[in-house]
């Protein structure tokens, strides 16, 4: 089992990529961008909601020239082997990745997040169970919208 250390990572001035255009790569996205505006997405084809957004689409495959000036970077294509090839060339370039369809990949995982303000509260299961780390988000979040746990 791999063992991941929670920690808050200064991203300012910083790009993140995200390799693919399907829902989880839009679900990323929109996380991300709760903190950040510099997102970069590079795939041939996108889902309706990123043909909506106004996150800075390149609409093509993925080639290693994408790593360039790129901080981390989210690996969200359906392809398992693609996946694969592209963690390696972000290994080469000294890049922390983040593999949508393998957690034993993963330099780092994204935690089930609550953001109020400058308060986050990020819920992880060590990558071993996203529900258990969901429905606890959902609770904590549930107390806090009904003034049980303050937060201010
Ligand atoms: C918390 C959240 C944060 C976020 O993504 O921002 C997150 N997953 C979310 C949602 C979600 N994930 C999945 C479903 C569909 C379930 C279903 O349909 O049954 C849904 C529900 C939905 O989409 O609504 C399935 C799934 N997830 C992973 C795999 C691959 C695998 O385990 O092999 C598969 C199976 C794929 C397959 O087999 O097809 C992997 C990971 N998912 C993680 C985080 C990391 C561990 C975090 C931890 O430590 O707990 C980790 C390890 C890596 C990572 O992604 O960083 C986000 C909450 C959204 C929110 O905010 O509400
Ligand atoms: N981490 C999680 O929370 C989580 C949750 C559910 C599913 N998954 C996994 O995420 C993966 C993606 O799921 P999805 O529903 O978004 O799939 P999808 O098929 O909707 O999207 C895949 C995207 O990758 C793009 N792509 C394909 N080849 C590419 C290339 N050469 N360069 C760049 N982009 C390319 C496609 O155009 C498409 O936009 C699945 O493998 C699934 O197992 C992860």
């Amino acid at each position: 089992m791999s063992i991941f250390l929670p920690i808050s990572i200064n991203i300012t001035g910083k790009h993140i990529l995200i390799v693919g255009g399907g829902k989880i790569a839009f679900h990323k996205a929109t996380i991300l961008s709760l903190f950040t505006n510099r997102i970069i997405v590079v795939s041939p084809k996108f889902c309706s909601e990123f043909e909506l957004s106004s996150f800075k689409k390149k609409r093509k495959e993925y080639e290693s020239k994408d790593l360039e000036n790129v901080f981390l970077v989210y690996i969200c294509t359906e392809k398992e082997s693609l996946n694969m090839i592209i963690k390696v060339d972000c290994e080469n370039h000294n890049i922390l990745t983040n593999v949508c369809d393998n957690p034993s990949l993963c330099d780092f995982i994204s935690p089930a997040i609550y953001k109020n303000d400058n308060v986050t509260i990020a819920i992880s299961s060590n990558a071993e169970n996203v529900w258990q780390s969901i429905i606890i988000r959902d609770q904590i979040k549930f107390l806090i919208e009904r003034n049980i746990l303050k937060i201010n």
